[in-house]
């Protein structure tokens, strides 16, 4: 049980009910050995008793967070660690947690599901070293799940004693030892001061955003703190943000930059409010996209390559490092101000990894950042920080305000290259046993690329493949374009993502993969690509 809750470097599961057919496997008794668990493989990490430790628990506004943090916190409790309860906040928040003067928890836990539907939940969590790798995930939950089996009854007693005990242990924890807190004007007095330095504002240091407006849409998430405790104190007209206040049921629409919808209304704001920026968070912050005051949205390549130029500024001849599925625009680009775009794999975990390995190896990344906008940068932890990337965006803005010149976003518009097509098909693989099928399926479209059988003239099978296989294609008479087929990294499906610079190119390109899922009884859902008008 503790397995199936793994979701790679994080943990995440079903925590109420109220959607047909999901059952719950997130329980505050999960929640509670899990505490536990984290308790003890903290203590074993840093070679302290787990007494000694101090550990933050935070929370996104999910209906099922109040209770699932009062179980993690007893669950901390029972091993004797010092717990201290934030409440709402933020996963960016929860790493500053450990790393900012006055602060420095020995770890944090986040309990968040992000853009999820309601019912999900789960956890992140934090060292001070930074968010925990999958194998110390799977450590972590070994821990949990020796924890659980500690409580066992005998035969049908088993949960019910389970349960009695996390009950009895919860009711053992004295509240005053437990401190609850806040620690969002920390991180957001740490924001500001980010951005009085960032602008330098020659006439008014400490209200650099006099004079600008900006517009935050945090569908409902824990971002809306960002207008009304970063930017509105620094002097912004926050006039037109909206779904600000935190609500787990996310009435209005998914907090997520990478939906259509949530960029749809959000760049519809903008068009009535003309801001100078619209920004869009995901649930718990640690994405974000922005809206260019035209109301264009900036989310995915385009966002990637603002936050390239932006850094590019700073360090030139910098290293990126992106996802697999960024554009061909995107790398002309990053090369175009002098930089470098290392493409590797999906998953903000391996994107940000590649760029410690590769600072370790001596070359200096400085970005690293994924289409989802998960961004991280050296100078900030290496932490993905969707409010940490919007704030540099706002610096240049600002700094543009005083300078002059064209905006960053409408120059950005003008310069980064765009497909003219561009699509994401998911394909259900359809057997229990979809690994191997996936693993199958991906050798079998390497052969028949390589061999040529796809008949195509011009496909060409991409040397700097980390993932899944991307091919790309190049017809003459600028007839371009890209195909990359990758196995889903935590679903039972393979992803098509398709570009093509002409119009109707992506049909051509199809096509041909239409063929291949003929060659062979594949055990994939392809009927959507025939369908695809
Ligand atoms: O492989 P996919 O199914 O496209 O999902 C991959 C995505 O999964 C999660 O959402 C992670 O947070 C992202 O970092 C990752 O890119």
């Amino acid at each position: 049980m503790y397995k199936r809750i793994q979701n790679g470097s994080d943990v995440r599961g079903i925590a109420i009910t109220g959607v047909e057919g999901e059952n719950v496997n997130l329980t505050p008794t999960t929640a509670f050995h899990i505490g536990c668990g984290f308790a003890e493989w903290l203590a074993k990490r840093l070679g302290k008793d787990a007494q000694d430790l101090r550990i933050s628990v935070g929370r996104d506004p999910r209906l099922s967070g109040p209770l699932l943090s009062s179980a993690m916190v007893a669950g901390l409790a029972s091993r004797g660690s010092k717990v201290v309860q934030y409440g709402l906040a933020t996963t960016p928040a929860m790493y500053m947690s450990c790393i900012l003067e006055g602060h420095l928890n020995d770890g944090a836990i986040m309990i968040t599901a992000s853009h999820l539907p309601f019912n999900r939940n789960g956890f992140k969590f934090f060292t001070r070293e930074g968010g925990l790798e999958k194998k110390d995930i799977t450590e972590l939950l070994q821990q949990a799940a020796a924890s659980a089996a500690s409580q066992m009854g005998e035969g049908g007693q088993q949960s019910y004693s389970d349960a009695a005990h996390v009950l009895q242990t919860a009711l053992q924890v004295d509240p005053e030892s437990v401190p609850e807190e806040s620690f969002m004007p920390v991180y957001s007095e740490h924001m500001r001061k980010l951005l009085k330095e960032g602008i330098n504002h020659p006439e008014h240091f400490d209200t650099p955003l006099d004079g600008l407006h900006f517009l935050v849409d945090a569908g409902n998430g824990g971002g809306g703190f960002f207008a009304t405790d970063v930017l509105a104190p620094l002097g912004a007209d926050i006039t037109g943000s909206q779904f600000l206040d935190p609500d787990g049921m996310f009435p209005n629409h998914i907090p997520n930059p990478e939906d259509k919808g949530a960029m749809a209304s959000a760049t519809d704001a903008v068009k009535r409010h003309k801001p100078d920026l619209g920004i869009v968070f995901d649930t718990d912050v640690d994405r974000s996209a922005v809206v260019a005051s035209s109301g264009e949205p900036i989310n995915s390549n385009r966002y990637i390559a603002l936050m390239a130029a932006v850094t590019l500024r700073k360090y030139p001849g910098t290293t990126i490092v992106t996802d697999s599925v960024t554009s061909n625009g995107l790398t002309k680009f990053i090369k175009g101000l002098g930089g470098k775009h290392f493409r590797y794999k999906r998953g903000y975990k391996n994107v940000i990894s590649k760029g410690i390995e590769l600072n370790e190896k001596g070359e200096e990344t400085n970005l690293m950042m994924e289409t989802s906008g998960h961004g991280a940068m050296k100078e900030n932890y290496f932490l993905d920080d969707g409010a940490y990337s919007a704030l540099q965006i706002i610096v240049e803005t600002a700094k543009q305000q005083v300078d002059g010149g064209k905006s960053i976003t409408e120059d950005l518009l003008g310069k980064l290259p765009e497909p003219l097509e561009a699509a994401e098909f998911r394909l259900k693989l359809q057997t229990e046993n979809f690994k191997d099928e996936g693993a199958r399926i991906l050798g079998a479209f390497r052969g028949w690329v390589e061999e040529g059988a796809s008949g195509a003239s011009g496909w060409t099978m991409e040397a700097d493949n980390h993932e899944g296989w991307r091919v790309s294609v190049d017809e003459g008479e600028g007839k371009q374009g890209w195909l990359l087929l990758r196995a889903s990294l935590h679903d039972p499906l393979l992803v098509l993502n398709v570009e093509s610079d002409v119009t109707g190119g992506m049909r051509g390109i199809i096509d041909k993969v239409v063929d291949f899922f003929a060659i062979s009884d594949f055990k994939a859902d392809s009927s959507q690509l025939k369908d695809f008008q």
